[in-house]
This record gives structure tokens, C-alpha cells and sequence, in this order.
């Protein structure tokens, strides 16, 4: 069986640089898989091309075996890959359950004509846009301030709402874009345990992010980058012996030293 995701080959250039360099991987079912490398890897990039905001300029993704590569971003969504922004994007002046709805109506294919139609097919989407929202916020820690405007939550919360709001989407893949970053220690511990416990229900989750620490305490398998290619791809203890990958590390830290 392939795996849920498949990079294959992937290039990606931005006039003369390659910001991501043949790099294949994948993620299988039910897998929290980390990505990692230092400024200017590749890995938002590569995180870009998977869910559909920039194309590759070579190589392809699939999805549950289905090329996904050169679909827009609410199609990849459709297909069930869940995506969290790493500059928050909520809209601070809708309600958290807009925010979070917005997230289900596109999965559900919501017209805005919908409520015009007042059939029995779009009152269904209704529904199952409000029942989805619902419980992203319960699974967020977030039903109790659903009402509340989004410009009012914490960052912390705000983080969980970029979270629920993808989760609204019923994803059978989430991809995370640096979750931890901005928060303290106390609050990426307890970001640390949601994300496993959101594993251990059976969602697959691919977490791109800095925090070596929360990459290399939750996942399972991490994917490393460096100059735009793959430079390891291990359990976090094979990862952290890599001789590439330490070199990668220490070459970034002696040139900012
Ligand atoms: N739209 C773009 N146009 C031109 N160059 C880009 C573009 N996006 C990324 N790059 C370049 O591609 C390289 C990889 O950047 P990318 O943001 O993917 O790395 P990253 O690993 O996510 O870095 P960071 O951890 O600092 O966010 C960098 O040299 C970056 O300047």
C-alpha cells in the first residue's frame, strides 16, 4: 500500500535558487513525522508545494496515491489535508466559531447561495458545517469561548484556533507550520501533549517546525533538510547522531557565532 503522502523528487526554484532540491519522503497512515532544518532549508517550501500554495518546478506529491501537485489549495483541502498557517491567520474580528466554520464550510463545499436554496441537501451542509465546528472546538479547549471574537484570545489560544480551524476540515493529514512558535515552555509542553494525543486518536500529522526539542520528544520519524535537500530521515535518535545532520546544525550556529 503507498504510503498517504509521497513526495516524489520534488524541485522547487525561484529564479536561480533552489529552495528545495530533489527531495522524496513520504508520510504513512497514521505517522507523526517531523520535518526539520535550519534557516533557509527548504522546509517551508517544500510545506508550500504539499498543500498547494506554490508548484513544484519538478517533481510531483500524492495523496492517498492521487497527484496532488498543481491543485489549488481549497482542492488539496477537499482531499483531506489539513493545513495550519505559520503567521496566524484568523480573523480577528469574527467570532472563534466563524473562524473555526470557515475552516468545515470549505471542506463541506458551502455555497454562500446555500442559505438562498434552503434545500434539504444545503441544510445538511449546514449542519454538518456546524456539528464539525463543534467538536474542533471541544477537541481545542475552545467551546467555551466560541462566542467571544478572535482579536480577544491569548496567542496561545489563537494557536489552538489555527489548529481547530484545520481539524474543522476532517483532515486525514495535518500539516503544522510551527506551531511553537512564540510560546513559552510551559505552553509548548502542553502543545506538545495535544499534538500526541491528536496522534494517538489515528490522525497522521506531518510537523514542520524549529523547536528541535517538541520535534524530537513527539514524533516517531523526522525528515531533515539542509541547503534545500534531504540530508536524513530516521527516528530521533538515529537523526541526532547523523553526522550530516549535526554537521548542518553546527555550520549554521559557527557562522552566527
Ligand atoms: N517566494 C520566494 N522567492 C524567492 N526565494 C524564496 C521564496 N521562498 C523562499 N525562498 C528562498 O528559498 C530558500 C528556502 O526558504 P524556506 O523559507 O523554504 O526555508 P525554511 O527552511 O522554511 O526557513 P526558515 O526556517 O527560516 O523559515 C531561502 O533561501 C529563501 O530565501
Amino acid at each position: 500500500m503507498p504510503a498517504l503522502l509521497e513526495i516524489d523528487r520534488v524541485t522547487r526554484r525561484f529564479g536561480g535558487l533552489t529552495a528545495v532540491d530533489d527531495v522524496s519522503g513520504h508520510v504513512r497512515e497514521g505517522e507523526l513525522v517531523g520535518l526539520i532544518g535550519p534557516n533557509g532549508a527548504g522546509k517551508t517550501t517544500l510545506f508550500n508545494v504539499i498543500c498547494g500554495f506554490t508548484p513544484p518546478s519538478s517533481g510531483e506529491v500524492r495523496f492517498a496515491g492521487t497527484r496532488i501537485s498543481g491543485l489549488k489549495p481549497w482542492r488539496i483541502c477537499r482531499l483531506g489535508i489539513g493545513r495550519t498557517f505559520q503567521n496566524l491567520r484568523v480573523f480577528p474580528n469574527m467570532t472563534v466559531f466563524d473562524n473555526v466554520s470557515v475552516g468545515a464550510a470549505g471542506r463541506e463545499g458551502h455555497s454562500p447561495l446555500d442559505a438562498l436554496w434552503r434545500s434539504a441537501a444545503a441544510r445538511e451542509r449546514s449542519a454538518a458545517i456546524s456539528r464539525r465546528s463543534w467538536a474542533a472546538l471541544e477537541r481545542t479547549g475552545l467551546a467555551d469561548v466560541a462566542g467571544e471574537l478572535a482579536a480577544n484570545l491569548s496567542y496561545g489560544r489563537r494557536k489552538y484556533l489555527e489548529i481547530a480551524r484545520a481539524l474543522a476540515t476532517g483532515p486525514r493529514l495535518l500539516v503544522l507550520d510551527e506551531p511553537a512558535a512564540g510560546l513559552n515552555d510551559t505552553e509548548t509542553q502542553a502543545l506538545a501533549r495535544f499534538i500526541t494525543s491528536l496522534a494517538a486518536e489515528g490522525l497522521t500529522i506531518l510537523l514542520v517546525e524549529h523547536d528541535m526539542g517538541l520535534v524530537m520528544s513527539i514524533c516517531q520519524r523526522v525528515m531533515v533538510l539542509a541547503s534545500g535537500r534531504k540530508i536524513a530521515d530516521g527516528t530521533p535518535e538515529e537523526v541526532q547522531r547523523d553526522e550530516a545532520v549535526l554537521e548542518a546544525y553546527l555550520g549554521v550556529a559557527e557562522e552566527g557565532a
